[in-house]
């Protein structure tokens, strides 16, 4: 058993590391790996390989919107963050921090997923769209995020030295009247590496107002959801889930 004072520390010393099988009430239908190697795989589907953009290019503005259009999803680099960051620092060094008022507008959650015996009958975080504006992942250098694609199904998110992966969340999809897809994802366990990432969630204030920008509306594209506030989007994504957008689109 853990002490009170060693449970604080991170990496956390999780349940898993004291059970030799996956416990029934974690059971997930069956994830199959993409390769031998769960901790660093790399995605063998050349056609759904994820954009890798640098941002410093000239005709980097295109490719983000082109990206938000079809995937929904992106990685980044030459974002200015030095890569002697991402070498040096341990993720587990950072301490979660978030801000708790009405006004929040960022937030930043530290995952952990800990080393699991039968990680392919079990699901690190289930498959889901992210309610606010954008999302900015850093995950480090364990494989397990996956993005889904219409006709390619479950994509890896390859592992690229100091890039950054920007999700669409909900909130953005609303505003763009849906020309940005906020992409679904999930992360998927291993039994040999505990990963760590970091999310950091750009919010819309709990009661800004999001409807479809007035340039994306016009007659013959009509807003396709109504305006929420933040706060109400959030209701609604806790009561409906992956349906919460659904919940919102007006009817033809
Ligand atoms: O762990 C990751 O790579 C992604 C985490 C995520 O999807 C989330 O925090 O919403
Ligand atoms: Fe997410």
């Amino acid at each position: 058993m853990e002490t009170q004072t060693q449970a604080h520390k991170f990496p956390l010393s999780l349940e898993f590391d004291n059970v030799s099988t996956l416990p029934d009430s974690y059971e997930w239908s069956t994830t199959t790996f993409p390769s031998d190697d769960p901790c660093h795989y790399t995605n063998n589907d050349r056609k759904a390989l994820l954009p890798v953009i640098d941002i410093g290019e000239p005709g980097a503005y295109d490719l983000v919107r082109h990206a938000c259009e079809k995937w929904g999803t992106f990685q980044f680099i030459n974002h200015g963050v030095p890569l002697t960051v991402f070498r040096e620092t341990e993720l587990y060094e950072l301490v979660p921090a978030t801000n708790g008022s009405d006004q929040t507008q960022c937030l930043f959650h530290l995952n952990s997923y800990s080393v699991c015996p039968n990680h392919n009958r079990a699901m690190g975080l289930a498959p889901h769209t992210d309610t606010s504006l954008i999302i900015v992942v850093n995950h480090s250098n364990i494989s397990g995020l996956q993005v889904y694609q219409d006709g390619a199904g479950w994509v890896p998110v390859e592992l690229v030295e100091g890039a950054l992966v920007v999700n669409v969340g909900n909130l953005m999809q609303t505003l763009t009247n849906g020309k940005f897809k906020s992409v679904l994802h999930r992360v998927v366990v291993n039994s040999i590496c505990h990963r760590l990432a970091t999310s950091f969630f750009l919010m819309a204030s709990s009661d800004a107002k999001i409807s479809p920008l007035r340039k994306l509306v016009n007659s013959s594209h009509p807003p396709l959801y109504r305006a929420v506030t933040g706060k109400e989007y959030f209701q609604l994504k806790y009561k409906f889930f992956n349906k919460a957008l659904e919940s919102i689109r007006l009817k033809k």
